[in-house]
């Protein structure tokens, strides 16, 4: 880690919540200002190109070199979770979060939440897939989403499988679609589907717990 990376980072305290989750989860448009999905996308096209990549020794000393003067950068700019760009860029695939396959919501109602998602390079499995754990990880982020719309509320997965059902393709648009099934108390059955066109290619199963006042 640099010694940037080591600074404690700034937390901001302008926004009094119970100790977990918390209540008013912030949604922007503007943190970082009008060309963060081009930052958010560049840092996609790093992933997807260190990915691939076989570079010799003398590439690699110039990387190294030039990735630590980068982080040296980005370090100094963090911010606590809750005033951090990623995750709270509503008009950005997956909020602003690049550590999520990025999807872009096309339906939010009583039948839950569609978005268009598509795997990048750097979410190779294996022979041009997607890795099954970053299956997983769009189901539970659009999950996740599905049951916050169905409660009004933040929720946390107690389990979520996935049924593979057939090969889920990189750099293609996708169709994930994630719905309440039924909802008992504070549980949330929330179901899915990947579609690739026509063809079904994953199907999750999950229980979302509505999360208690203070509850982490
Ligand atoms: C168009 C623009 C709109 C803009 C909207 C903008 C933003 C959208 C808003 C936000 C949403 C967006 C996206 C969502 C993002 C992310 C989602 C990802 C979520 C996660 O990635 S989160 C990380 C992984 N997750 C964990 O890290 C959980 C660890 N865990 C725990 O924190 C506890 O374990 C907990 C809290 C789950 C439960 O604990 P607890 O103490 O609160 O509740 P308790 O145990 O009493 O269970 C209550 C009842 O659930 C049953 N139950 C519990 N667990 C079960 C199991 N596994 N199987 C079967 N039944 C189960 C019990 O049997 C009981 O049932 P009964 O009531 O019938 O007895």
């Amino acid at each position: 880690m640099s010694e940037a990376n080591d600074r404690a980072v700034e937390t901001v305290d302008e926004d009094p919540h119970e100790g977990g989750f918390r209540a008013h989860a912030a949604i922007t448009t503007d943190r970082g200002g009008p060309r963060y999905g081009e930052f958010s996308e560049q840092v996609r096209l790093l992933m997807d190109n260190a990915r691939y990549a076989c570079p010799d020794d003398e590439l690699v000393d110039e990387l190294i070199e030039s990735l630590k003067a980068l982080n040296d950068r980005l370090a100094d700019s963090r911010i606590d979770e809750w005033h951090s760009p990623a995750g709270t860029r509503i008009d950005l695939p997956s909020r602003g979060n690049i550590t999520l396959p990025p999807y872009v919501v096309t339906e939010v109602n009583d039948n839950g939440v569609v978005a268009e998602l598509t795997f990048r390079d750097f979410h190779l499995g294996g022979n041009n897939a997607a890795h099954g754990g970053h299956v997983a990880v769009a189901f539970d982020d659009v999950g996740g989403f599905a049951s916050a719309v169905a409660i009004q509320h933040v929720s946390r997965t107690a389990y979520l499988t996935v049924q593979y059902r057939s090969i889920t393709p990189l750099n293609t648009p996708l169709r994930i679609h994630a719905w309440a099934d039924r909802i008992e108390g504070r549980k949330v059955f929330i179901k899915g589907t990947l579609y690739d066109g026509d063809r079904l290619c994953a199907e999750m199963d999950a229980l979302f717990i509505k999360l208690n006042p203070g509850q982490a």
